[in-house]
C-alpha cells in the first residue's frame, strides 16, 4: 500500500509514513510500511507478535533510524532527521507499556514535573505554579479520573490509575500525537472501558496511535484499525472489516 506524495502535500496530516523499512541483520522488521494519521484521529494498531509494532513506534520517535522511507510530522517535520528528545519536543508523546510514575511522589507532584517547559523535582516540590498551570493540572486530573486521588502517593494507586497518571503526565507535555503501547494490559474490565472513554475524549484534541491486543478494548475505541504483519500494513478499516478479512483471519485472528 502506498500513499501518493500529492496526497501528503494536499491533505493535513499529523503523521505521514511512506515506504518505511528497517532491517536488523538482514531481517526486515519494517518492510515498506505506509500509514497516514489525520489531525484528531484515533488509530488502533494490531498485529501478531513480531509484526513490527514496537519497531514502528521506535522509528516515529527517533529511537531507531529507518534504512529508507519518509516519516513526516504535521506536513512539516521529517522525523527521520531528529533524535528522541527532538521528536518529543516537536509534539510526539510516547507511553510505554509499563507505567513509570515516581511512586514516592503524589499524583499532583508527578503531574507538576511533567509540565511543558521542564520543571525540576525541586521546583515541583516548591509548589510554585502559575494560575494557568494550576488550572491545566486540574483539567488533566479531571480528564484522567484522578481528581479524588490528587494528594495520594502514586505508589498507592491501582495499576490502571498509574497508567492514567502517566497518560496525564504525557498530556502535561501538550503533545499533538500520542503513541500508546498496550494501555489495557493488566487493567480490570472497568478500567479498560474507562480508558476507552478517556481516549475518545483525548482524540478530539490530539491524534492517538494505540497499539493493543485486547479486542474488547479496540471495539470500545470504535476507530479505524490498522493490521500490521511482517512489517507491512496487511489491512485497514473498521474492526468488523478487518476481522472479516481472510488474510487477517489467517495470519492473526484465526490463530
Ligand atoms: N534491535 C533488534 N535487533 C534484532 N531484531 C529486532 C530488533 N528489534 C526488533 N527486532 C525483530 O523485529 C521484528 C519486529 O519486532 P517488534 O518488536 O517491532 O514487533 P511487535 O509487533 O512489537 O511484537 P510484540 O507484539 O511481540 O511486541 C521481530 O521479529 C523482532 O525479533
Amino acid at each position: 500500500m502506498s500513499i501518493s506524495k500529492q496526497h501528503h502535500i494536499d491533505t493535513p496530516s499529523v503523521l505521514y509514513m511512506d515506504g518505511v523499512s528497517v532491517s536488523f541483520d538482514g531481517f526486515k522488521a519494517l518492510n515498506s510500511l505506509s500509514m497516514f494519521i489525520a489531525p484528531g484521529e484515533m488509530r488502533a494498531i494490531i498485529g501478531p507478535n513480531g509484526a513490527g509494532k514496537t519497531t514502528m513506534m521506535d522509528v516515529i520517535t527517533g529511537k531507531t533510524r529507518p534504512d529508507s522511507g519518509t516519516i513526516v510530522f504535521n506536513n512539516q517535520h521529517d522525523l527521520t532527521r531528529y533524535d528522541e528528545a527532538d521528536v518529543a519536543n516537536l509534539g510526539v508523546g510516547r507511553k510505554f507499556q509499563k507505567p513509570s510514575v515516581i511512586e514516592s511522589l503524589t499524583v499532583f507532584e508527578n503531574l507538576e514535573m511533567s509540565l511543558k517547559g521542564g520543571r525540576s523535582i525541586w521546583q515541583a516540590l516548591m509548589h510554585r505554579l502559575s494560575g494557568a498551570q494550576k488550572e491545566k493540572l486540574d483539567e488533566i486530573l479531571e480528564l484522567v479520573n484522578l481528581s479524588d486521588r490528587t494528594h495520594h502517593l502514586a505508589g498507592d494507586l491501582s495499576h490502571g490509575q498509574k497508567q492514567w497518571l502517566e497518560i496525564g503526565m504525557l498530556l502535561g507535555q501538550e503533545p499533538q500525537l500520542l503513541l500508546i503501547d498496550e494501555p489495557a494490559a493488566g487493567m480490570t474490565d472497568e478500567e479498560t472501558m474507562k480508558t476507552a472513554e478517556l481516549f475518545k475524549t483525548l482524540a478530539k484534541k490530539h491524534s492517538l496511535m494505540v497499539v493493543e491486543h485486547d479486542m474488547d478494548f479496540i471495539e470500545a475505541l470504535d476507530c479505524k484499525v490498522t493490521v500490521l504483519h511482517e512489517g507491512h500494513v496487511l489491512a485497514e478499516g473498521s474492526l468488523a472489516t478487518v476481522k472479516a478479512n481472510p488474510q487477517v483471519i489467517e495470519v492473526y485472528l484465526g490463530r
